[in-house]
């Protein structure tokens, strides 16, 4: 058997990464695979955006032969003519190809993040989902992985030519004449000098503000969604609303405040870098300097032109700079995922011998220094039925939660078959280790599908049989197209009936250990019984432990495991427990009183355990206690008393 000692590892291995675990791939790691195919997206986009100088040339070209005296070389236009026409033939060519190459560099790089995140996934602790929002999570793999795309497919193009074109363009007109060269680069230094004035300090708490009141309104938005019903039941509308308006107030207030300080600073920079202004400012010093006879009129044309082309980069700059800034957020998200530590797996697995479950000293705490399971030392012997009883919050979950390993304990060890579960390869402890938790998620798959997800080669008969026992086929009938119903498209399920079809797809899995978190909340007493009554005669040489809530249940396990604080406070058959008159009896008789104040004053009265407490301590396990017909009160999860 492996040793705890050697495995152990000092903190829950669900916990984030901290300190010394080995950090993600950088964002530039990531992209190196792709580089090559970078430098040809840019090397494509520098000729292209060259390219298209061409045309803006060629009708230079020709306006000087039109504007020069003597009449014009048909010879020199017309090679002009076709020069600026085979620019822009390969302007568009070679931009498409980058911008083709661009996408599906885009579409390669998208699709490795989303295989990284889902390889990651699929190792990191099941316990590490429990502590996270779905939306968060979907918002990492779809969103911010899609948030990429303008920064692979455009940025680096755009970029390059932002820079490249107006390089050129600048040397090209300094050759003209180096004078009106500089006066056409006013409206461009005008913009940029304005720049500044709008990274101040104030400007950028205001984006801050911004940013915060933008937040404020989601979660407002998200706190109105989510609790909907329960907000307009208990009468808090208008507490939400409020809170909602409040913060759309802050963000209008904060916005005004934002426009005020901006709104010159912008004004200023837009109306430099508008056409009408660069023409206005380029023909005033043309104007000057053509009167002065310092240069041709012939020569005025290409600062028209390329000195208009000299302020498109510079507006595109900003907004490459926009999507390099959320691209850059984005993979820092997606490196957060891609950094959480996974569940360790041996390098030689160890193979369990029997299906005998052990905590040994069994600690653990989901955040330092507190502990939520205080050494506990438990059997789970095969062929028994373990019921977990205890007050709310006295960490009964979290027990049952160690065996499918959602989490790895703090200290000791979790030992199936004599081997401790970290020395188990995982898809060998998932054959072994079955559960049904109140959380089920079923997939967007027929239900035939959903049953047999484990066992994906199962012939529908045996679909059919694990239903039949988790008492849902007849439901399964019911949906429009039965068993190839495709959940949450043909079939919207309930609670309780997803918790049995979660409880047939355990079944068909045939796992020897089988955790469950009693799905009773939502079944009807029926239902409920025969359920309960599939799990008692099932179990066979099943171990099969149980979170269990209903004093039925509770009757009719061979072995009651009461909780308290993390710490396991009484065990044993639950007739001797209670012939014991200790923590039990008293847990159990508060669920008897019909005239408590406490919210089990509802609860059916519990079996009459006593008869059972006469058998000797050592004879069989008697059959279960006639069950009395429970009342259709479902005992509220978690509310037992202390
Ligand atoms: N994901 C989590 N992160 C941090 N603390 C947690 C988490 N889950 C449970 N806890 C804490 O661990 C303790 C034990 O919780 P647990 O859910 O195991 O108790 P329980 O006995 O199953 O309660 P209930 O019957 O109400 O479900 C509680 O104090 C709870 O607040």
């Amino acid at each position: 058997m492996t040793s705890t000692e050697a495995t152990a590892p000092a903190e829950p291995s669900a916990a984030p990464p901290e300190g010394g675990s080995p950090p993600g791939p950088s964002t530039a790691g990531l992209l190196r695979p792709y580089s090559a195919g970078f430098a040809a997206v840019v090397a494509l986009q520098v000729v292209g955006a060259l390219a298209g100088l061409l045309p803006l040339l060629a009708v230079v070209e020709v306006g000087r032969a039109l504007l020069s005296p003597g009449p014009a070389d048909p010879a020199r236009v017309w090679t002009a003519v076709a020069v600026g026409a085979a620019g822009l033939l390969v302007r568009l060519l070679f931009t498409a190809a980058s911008s083709g190459l661009g996408h599906l560099l885009d579409g390669q790089v998208q699709l490795t993040l989303r295989r990284l995140l889902a390889e990651r996934l699929g190792r990191v602790p099941l316990g590490w989902f429990s502590r996270r929002r779905t939306g968060e999570l979907t918002k990492v793999v779809g969103e911010d992985v899609s948030t990429v795309h303008p920064f692979i497919a455009h940025a680096p193009g755009e970029l390059v030519s932002a820079f490249v074109v107006p390089a050129v363009s600048l040397a090209y007109l300094f050759a003209v004449d180096w004078r009106l060269t500089l006066v056409t680069l006013v409206p461009v230094l005008l913009a940029t000098a304005l720049v500044p004035l709008m990274m101040t300090p104030a400007r950028l708490r205001e984006q801050e503000e911004f940013d915060a009141g933008m937040a404020r309104i989601a979660s407002a938005v998200v706190e109105f969604v989510q609790g909907i019903a329960v907000v307009k039941a208990f009468g808090g509308s208008e507490h939400v609303q409020r809170r909602f308006r409040t913060a759309v107030d802050d963000f209008v207030g904060g916005f005004l405040r934002m426009v005020r300080g901006l709104a010159g600073t912008a004004a200023g920079m837009q109306v430099a870098l508008s056409p009408p202004f660069v023409l206005l400012v380029v023909l005033t010093g043309g104007t000057v300097l053509l009167t002065t006879g310092r240069i041709a009129a012939a020569d005025l044309l290409p600062f028209l032109l390329l000195g208009l082309g000299l302020t498109a980069p510079v507006q595109a700059l900003g907004h490459g700079f926009d999507d390099l800034r959320a691209a850059r957020r984005a993979v820092g998200r997606i490196r957060d995922v891609l950094e959480v530590r996974p569940l360790p797996e041996p390098a030689r697995p160890a193979v369990p011998d029997g299906h005998r479950v052990e905590l040994r000293d069994v600690r653990f705490g989901y955040d330092p220094g507190h502990e939520v399971l205080r050494g506990i030392d438990l059997v789970l012997e095969p062929g028994t039925v373990t019921a977990l009883v205890g007050p709310s919050g006295s960490g009964k979950s979290t027990l049952v939660r160690l065996l499918p390993r959602f989490f790895d304990p703090t200290r000791g060890a979790v030992v199936l078959g004599g081997v401790d579960l970290r020395a188990l390869d995982s898809r060998e402890l998932y054959r072994k280790v079955s559960f049904v938790f109140q959380d089920v998620r079923l997939l967007r798959a027929s239900v035939a599908d959903n049953i047999a997800l484990a066992v994906p080669h199962a012939g529908h008969d045996a679909v059919v049989r694990a239903a039949r026992l988790a008492h849902i086929h007849d439901r399964i009938l019911e949906l429009p197209r039965g068993y190839a119903s495709v959940v949450g498209e043909d079939a919207g399920l309930s609670g309780g009936e997803a918790q049995r079809i979660a409880l047939a797809r355990a079944l068909l899995a045939d796992a020897p250990v089988l955790v469950l978190d009693e799905a009773t909340a939502f079944a009807d007493p029926q239902t409920e019984r025969a359920v309960r009554h599939t799990l008692t005669t099932l179990k066979g040489d099943r171990t099969v432990l149980v979170i269990a809530h209903r004093p039925e249940t509770i009757a009719a396990a061979d072995t009651v495991v009461m909780l308290d604080e993390g710490a396991v406070v009484e065990c044993g058959r639950p007739a001797e427990l209670l012939a014991r008159e200790g923590r039990f009896a008293a847990f159990w008789s508060a669920r008897r009183a019909p005239s408590t104040a406490s919210p089990q004053a509802q609860d059916p009265a519990p079996p009459p355990l006593l008869t059972r407490a006469v058998a000797p301590a050592s004879a069989p396990a008697p059959a279960p206690a006639p069950v009395p017909s429970p009342t259709p009160t479902p005992v509220p999860r978690g509310d037992e008393p202390r």
